[in-house]
């Protein structure tokens, strides 16, 4: 049997995530044009599936095996098993299509174990502690922030995320979404938003539940003059501008500027956009309202990236809390006196939300967050917003997200 396109693309997708520490995205756009973009989604579907639950799998194949196999092997393994029992695929074509990826000398223990968990079916899996599919640091540092959640936590990354819409004022939300309290419309995961009615004339834009709510805390009004800091691709910087605001977005890296110029022209919006560095920008004026959606871990976002646990390192964190507050002292420079800040990142880490709290730039207060902005989600203590993917879960979770919103003066 020769090697379907898309297994290919599962195996390479793996070892430049795992081997290289290169994320799945960045991968995915080096594979050449040749490939087909079906086989390439239908590769990256499966890969993903095998990040979510890859310690549960090797713990379920784990019997069978006397020592690790090689890596070539073992990524044969991992996409069989995802295939056998997380993705439906029937076993004859899971299992020979493994063999015809493993290197020929490891091709009959690969059959031999697939055909076992073959047997074991996918409730293999049921019951195996959600732990496993987390990297220790992570699940240490997780404990440490929300406590018992944690597992809550580790088990909600199991599952693929919905496709959420943010809409354009006045838009209605596309046929077989849900209707959210925050106002995104929630489509199931898997769904190509590019194929949706509405997409091309720019009624919607692709940004998570939680993703949404820091710029509706900033509550601005048509016609102020709001600046929206490490915009891009855009999520933010568009709910500013649908909302009338006179918005300057500020993006320092020129290839992620290009993408929120193509997403601001798709969706009809003319924010200013500045192509340059938040700690060295030295714009003429200063701004009503100001967003810092500050560069971070973004463990939050495991869900949508399941590559994440195994790029990032422990060390990493306080790294990115040290600039944030950098972001967070240049922010509060551009601010008029009464102006509002909001300041956000899409992580669980602790240090890179709650932890900044203690450390606020001089003159600038917490202004507490109201129970009716967040309807279904509830202020955290200390005023703050703090999501976490197991919450919503009977209606298909959140991404992680701190926010707070500050006054000066
Ligand atoms: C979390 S992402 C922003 C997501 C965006 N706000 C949205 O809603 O679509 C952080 C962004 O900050 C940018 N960035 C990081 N450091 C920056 C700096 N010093 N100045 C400007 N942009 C920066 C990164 O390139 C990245 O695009």
């Amino acid at each position: 049997m020769s090697i379907s396109p898309a297994r290919r693309v599962a195996a390479l997708l793996l070892e430049s995530v795992l081997e290289q520490h290169r994320a799945m995205e960045e991968a995915l756009d080096a594979i050449p044009g040749e490939i087909e973009a079906r086989d390439k989604a239908a590769g990256h579907r499966i890969a993903a599936a095998v990040l979510r639950r890859m310690g549960s799998l090797d713990a379920v194949m784990e019997p069978w095996l006397r020592r690790e196999p090689p890596k070539p092997a073992q990524r044969a393994l991992r996409i069989g098993a995802a295939e056998l029992l997380l993705l439906g695929t029937p076993p004859h074509a899971a299992v020979a299509s493994a063999v015809s990826l493993a290197p020929r000398p490891l091709a009959g223990l690969v059959n031999a174990v697939l055909r076992r968990v073959a047997e074991a079916g996918p409730e293999a899996l049921e019951g195996l502690d959600p732990r496993l599919d987390t990297p220790s640091w992570l699940w240490t540092s997780w404990h440490a922030a929300h406590g018992s959640a944690v597992r809550a936590i580790a088990a909600a990354h199991r599952t693929e995320a919905p496709l959420d819409l943010s809409l354009k004022p006045g838009v209605t939300a596309p046929e077989g979404s849900v209707l959210l309290p925050t106002g995104t419309a929630r489509l199931p995961a898997g769904t190509r938003i590019t194929e949706l009615p509405g997409f091309a004339e720019g009624d919607f834009w692709a940004q998570d539940a939680a993703a949404a709510l820091p710029a509706l805390l900033l509550n601005v009004r048509p016609g102020e003059r709001v600046a929206d800091l490490c915009a891009a691709p855009g999520g933010k910087t568009a709910q500013l501008a649908a909302l009338g605001a006179e918005v300057v977005a500020v993006e320092r890296d020129s290839g992620r500027m290009g993408r929120l110029r193509e997403n601001m022209a798709r969706l009809k919006l003319a924010p200013q956009l500045v192509n340059a560095d938040v700690l060295k920008w030295r714009p003429e004026g200063l701004f009503d309202a100001v967003l810092l959606d500050a560069p971070c871990t973004a463990t939050g976002t495991i869900r949508r990236h399941p590559d994440l646990p195994y790029l990032k390192q422990s060390k990493d964190i306080a790294k990115l809390a040290g600039q944030q507050r950098q972001l967070l002292e240049a922010a509060a420079k551009l601010l008029k006196p009464g102006g509002r800040l909001v300041f956000a990142t899409c992580s669980l880490q602790a240090e890179e939300g709650e932890g900044h709290l203690d450390h606020l730039p001089e003159g600038l207060r917490v202004d507490p967050l109201r129970e009716e902005e967040l309807p279904g989600i509830g202020v955290a203590p200390r005023g703050v917003l703090r999501t976490r993917p197991d919450m919503w879960s009977d209606r298909g979770g959140m991404d992680g997200f701190f926010a707070v919103r500050l006054v000066k003066g």
